[in-house]
C-alpha cells in the first residue's frame, strides 16, 4: 500500500468519526423532537406553548444538522506544537467534550485561511481534505516552511492557498444556485470575512472577485462570533433583485444559519409593492438625496393656516376657527419635534381648547370640568369642526403625500423650488400611477416624517414589556432546571419562542414585516446602485452603522448608481466607512477578464486591477454575422454551447446565457423556443432563469449572475445604452464567452 493510500485511509477514518458523531447528534435531536410531540395536546396553555417552542428548537436543529451533510470535515491543520485540527461547516465535540471538529469561523480555525509559508502562524501543514458524499477522494497538502515559500514565489497568484481544490471548485459546471464557498476561502477574502463587527466596511472588487460569496460568508461569521448582539437585532441582507436572492438563498443555510432577512431596495417598505418602470432620467431626480427636503416640505404645505375665519355652529352657538388660532397651534404641534400625524394630536387639542373657549365665554359662566370634557367631545365630533382642522392638519399615508405630490404640479412646484421645471415635468404623473423602485425610498422618508398615530400601540408595547421581562425570567428557569437546550439557545430566544409559541415569528420574521425595524448589521450587494435617498432609508435601519457594503463602481448601470465610493457614502456617512479590496478574480477566465477590462477602460469606467485565477483555452470567440442572420447564428451557437456544457440528459450539465440588449431578446427568446434543440431547455413560460440550462436575459437581469457558457448579442448595442451593462455582460461566464456582431466590437476589444 502506497504512502497516498495510508494517508487517504487515515483521512476517512476521521472524516467517518465525526459523521457518526453528526449521526449521533441527529439521532439525539429527533428523539428528543419526538419525546417531545408525544407530550400530547393536554396541559395549560403555558405547557402546550413551552412544549411548541421546544418542539421548533428541536426542529431547527435537525434541518441545521442536515444542512451541514455536504463536505461537514474539509481541512486538517497540523500545528508545531505536534497538536492538529479538523476544520468543518459546524463545530462537533464527543460524549466528553473533546473537539472533533473546528467550525471554520472559530478563532482555531482563521489559520486554516490565513497561513502561508511568510506567515505560517503557528502551522506546519493544511490539508484540504476532497470528499464526495462521506468518502474521503482525494488530499491536497500544503507544507508551510520557508522553502515551500521560495518554489511558490513565481507567480502573481503564488498566495492561492489550497490551489488544486480551489480550482476544482472554480472549474466545476454551475447549477443555477451559488453554493458556499468555505473550503477554499481565500486569505485576502477571510480578512474581509473577519472583519470588525463595528463601522461600516466597503468591499471594492472587479466581477467575479467573490463579493458576494464573502458577504455571505461575513453574514455567517458574524452572526457566530457575535451571536449575543445579532441574534435578536437581525441581519438584513440587501441583493439587487428577486432573482438574485433566489439565487444566493442556500449559502446560508448550508453554513447553517437561517435567520438573516433578504431583501431588495424595492421590497423594504411593508405594504408597498412595486410594479410599474420608470425612465432612468426620472429615477435619477428621484434618487437625489435633495429630494428628502422635498418631502419635508411636502409634509409641511399640508399644515395650512386658512385664507380667513370658518364659523361653525356648534348646539346653538358659533365657534369660529380663526387664522390666528391655527398658526399658533400649528407652532405648537410643530414644537412638539413629533412626526405629522402624531404632531396632528397636539394640534387638534389645542384647537379643541381654543374653541372651547369660545363656547364657554358665551354661556356666561364658569363651567364644570365634566361638562368642559363634554363640549370638547361635542366640537370634536362636530363635521364641519372636524372639516375645518382637517384642511388646516390633515392625516397623512405617505402613499397618499407621494401620489398626490407627483400628480398636482402646484404641490410639486411649492415643495421642489430647486428643480427645474423640465425636471418637475419629468416627475409628473397620475395619481394612480404604479410605485416604481425609487419611490420606495421616497414613501420611506415619507413614513418617517408622518408617523402613526401609535397611542394605543405604545399602550400595548409598555404591557408587552412588562410581560416579556416575566417571560424571560421564565424562560431562564426553564432553561437553569431542564437543561434541554443547552447551548442551542439563549434565554432570549426561548422567551421569544414561548411568547409565540412556533416558528412562524422568528427574529427574522418580525424584522421583516416592520418597517421601523432596526437590524445590528446590514449587508449591502451591488451596492454602487444605490441612489442617496436609497441609502438613507437603509441606513434609518442600521442606526449603529454596523455595514458590510460590497460592490463594484464601474459595473453601475443605475443612473442614479455610484460612480465613486467616496461620491456615494459621504453625503450619508460623513466620510466614517473603511475601504478594502479584493483583487482576484475567481469566475471568469483570464482571456475574458482582460478583454472585459480592456473594453470598460476604453468606455472610462473607473476598473480596478484585477487577476485572474485560472485561464481556460479558447475562452473567447468572436462571431461576425449579419444582422438579418443574427437569429440564426445565436441559435446554432446555443446549440454548440449546450452540447459543449453536457447532454440534455446528464443533472450536471452546465448552463448556458444568452444576454442581449432589450430590444432583441424577445425575438432571440422567440428564434431559440422555435428550435427543437433549444426549446425544451429554456424556462418555461414565467419560469425562473435560474431553474433552466438556457435563458435569455438582459444585461441588467444577468447582473450578479454566473454561467458556464455567455452568448453576447451585439456587445456595441449594449455599451451604446451603459458601458457599465457591457462590463456585467462580458463577465457572467465560468469557462467561454461567445460574442456575435454585427456592428463591429466596442473600442478596446
Ligand atoms: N475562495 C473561493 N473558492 C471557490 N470559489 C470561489 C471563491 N471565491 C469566489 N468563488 C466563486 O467565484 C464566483 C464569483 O463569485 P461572486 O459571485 O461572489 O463574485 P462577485 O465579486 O460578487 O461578482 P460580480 O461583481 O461579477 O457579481 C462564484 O462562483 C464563487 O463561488
Amino acid at each position: 500500500m502506497t504512502g497516498r493510500q495510508d494517508q487517504l485511509r487515515e483521512e476517512q477514518e476521521a472524516v467517518d468519526v465525526r459523521y457518526a458523531r453528526l449521526d449521533a447528534l441527529r439521532d439525539q435531536a429527533a428523539a428528543r423532537l419526538a419525546r417531545t410531540r408525544r407530550v400530547g395536546p393536554s396541559g395549560s396553555p403555558q405547557n402546550r406553548s413551552e412544549r411548541d417552542a421546544f418542539a421548533t428548537l428541536y426542529e431547527d436543529r435537525l434541518a441545521q444538522l442536515d444542512a451541514v451533510e455536504q463536505r461537514l470535515c474539509f481541512g486538517r491543520l497540523d500545528l508545531t506544537d505536534g497538536t492538529g485540527r479538523y476544520i468543518g461547516r459546524i463545530g462537533l465535540t464527543d460524549a466528553e467534550h473533546s473537539s472533533l471538529l473546528t467550525d471554520w469561523r472559530a478563532p482555531a480555525a482563521q489559520a486554516f485561511y490565513r497561513a502561508t509559508a511568510a506567515r505560517p502562524d503557528g502551522v506546519v501543514r493544511r490539508r484540504h481534505l476532497v470528499t464526495r458524499g462521506r468518502t474521503v477522494t482525494g488530499l491536497e497538502d500544503e507544507v508551510l516552511d520557508l522553502d515551500a515559500l521560495a518554489e511558490a514565489e513565481d507567480g502573481a497568484l503564488a498566495s492561492l492557498s489550497g490551489e488544486g481544490a480551489l480550482l476544482a471548485a472554480l472549474a466545476a459546471g454551475r447549477t443555477g444556485r451559488m453554493g458556499d464557498i468555505v473550503a477554499t476561502i481565500q486569505a485576502e477574502q477571510d480578512a474581509v470575512i473577519r472583519s470588525d463587527l463595528a463601522g461600516a466596511l466597503v468591499v471594492q472588487g472587479g466581477p467575479g472577485t467573490g463579493k458576494t460569496a464573502v458577504a455571505l460568508h461575513r453574514a455567517a461569521y458574524l452572526l457566530y462570533a457575535h451571536r449575543r448582539t445579532l441574534e435578536r437585532s437581525g441581519v438584513l441582507l440587501l441583493g439587487p433583485s428577486r432573482v438574485f436572492l433566489r439565487y444566493i438563498d442556500q449559502v446560508l443555510p448550508s453554513l447553517g444559519e437561517t435567520g438573516v432577512v433578504t431583501s431588495t431596495i424595492a421590497d423594504l417598505v411593508p405594504g408597498v409593492e412595486v410594479r410599474a418602470l420608470e425612465p432612468d432620467a426620472v429615477a435619477e431626480i428621484k434618487g437625489r438625496l435633495g429630494m428628502g427636503r422635498v418631502v419635508e416640505r411636502a409634509v409641511r404645505q399640508r399644515q395650512r393656516v386658512p385664507a380667513g375665519p370658518t364659523t361653525v355652529r356648534v348646539e346653538g352657538r358659533q365657534v369660529t376657527v380663526r387664522p390666528r388660532d391655527v398658526r399658533e397651534a400649528i407652532a405648537k404641534a410643530r414644537r412638539s419635534n413629533k412626526p405629522h400625524n402624531l404632531a396632528r394630536v397636539v394640534f387638534v387639542r389645542e384647537m379643541l381648547g381654543r374653541l372651547a373657549a369660545q363656547y364657554v365665554e358665551q354661556l356666561g359662566s364658569p363651567v364644570p370640568p365634566e361638562d368642559r370634557a363634554e363640549i370638547l367631545e361635542e366640537l370634536r365630533t362636530t363635521r364641519e369642526v372636524r372639516i375645518a382642522l382637517n384642511l388646516a392638519w390633515m392625516p397623512l399615508t405617505p402613499q397618499g403625500l407621494i401620489s398626490d405630490l407627483l400628480a398636482k404640479p402646484a404641490r410639486l412646484e411649492a415643495a421642489a423650488p430647486e428643480l427645474s421645471r423640465a425636471e418637475r415635468e419629468l416627475l409628473r404623473r397620475p395619481a394612480d400611477h404604479g410605485w416604481t423602485v425609487a419611490d420606495v425610498p421616497l414613501l420611506d422618508e415619507a413614513a418617517e416624517l408622518l408617523g402613526e398615530d401609535d397611542q394605543a400601540e405604545r399602550a400595548r408595547a409598555a404591557a408587552d414589556a412588562r410581560r416579556r421581562q416575566e417571560e424571560l425570567d421564565y424562560a431562564r428557569q426553564v432553561l437553569q432546571s431542564s437543561g434541554a437546550g443547552r447551548g442551542l439557545v439563549s434565554a432570549e430566544v426561548l422567551a421569544d419562542r414561548f411568547a409565540h409559541s412556533g416558528p412562524s415569528l422568528t427574529t427574522a420574521e418580525r424584522a421583516a414585516s416592520d418597517r421601523s425595524w432596526t437590524y445590528g448589521h446590514v449587508v449591502v450587494d451591488e451596492a454602487q446602485e444605490l441612489s442617496p435617498m436609497a441609502w438613507r432609508m437603509v441606513l434609518r435601519r442600521c442606526p449603529t452603522r454596523s455595514l458590510t457594503i460590497v460592490g463594484d463602481v464601474a459595473q453601475t448601470a443605475a443612473a442614479a448608481g455610484a460612480r465613486s465610493w467616496a461620491q456615494a457614502l459621504d453625503p450619508v456617512m460623513r466620510g466614517s466607512w473603511r475601504l478594502t479590496e479584493l483583487t482576484v478574480n475567481y469566475r471568469t477566465p483570464a482571456a475574458v477578464a482582460e478583454a472585459a477590462q480592456e473594453v470598460a477602460r476604453a468606455a472610462g469606467l473607473p476598473v480596478t486591477s484585477l487577476t485572474s485565477a485560472r485561464s481556460v483555452p479558447g475562452a473567447l470567440e468572436v462571431e461576425r454575422v449579419t444582422a438579418a442572420g443574427l437569429e440564426a447564428a445565436v441559435v446554432a451557437s446555443a446549440q454548440r454551447a449546450l452540447a459543449a456544457v453536457g447532454t440534455t440528459n446528464d443533472p450536471e450539465a452546465g448552463r448556458v446565457a444568452v444576454v442581449a440588449p432589450p430590444t432583441l431578446v424577445d425575438g432571440l427568446r422567440e428564434a431559440l423556443a422555435a428550435s427543437p434543440a433549444a426549446h425544451d431547455l429554456l424556462p418555461p413560460g414565467q419560469g425562473s432563469p435560474l431553474d433552466a440550462r438556457l435563458a435569455v436575459l438582459t444585461p441588467r437581469e444577468a447582473k450578479g449572475l454566473e454561467f458556464d457558457v455567455v452568448l453576447l448579442a451585439e456587445p456595441a448595442l449594449v455599451l451604446e445604452s451603459s458601458p457599465g451593462d457591457l462590463y456585467v455582460a462580458m463577465t457572467r461566464p465560468t469557462q467561454a464567452l461567445r460574442v456575435l456582431t454585427s456592428r463591429g466590437l466596442p473600442a478596446g476589444f
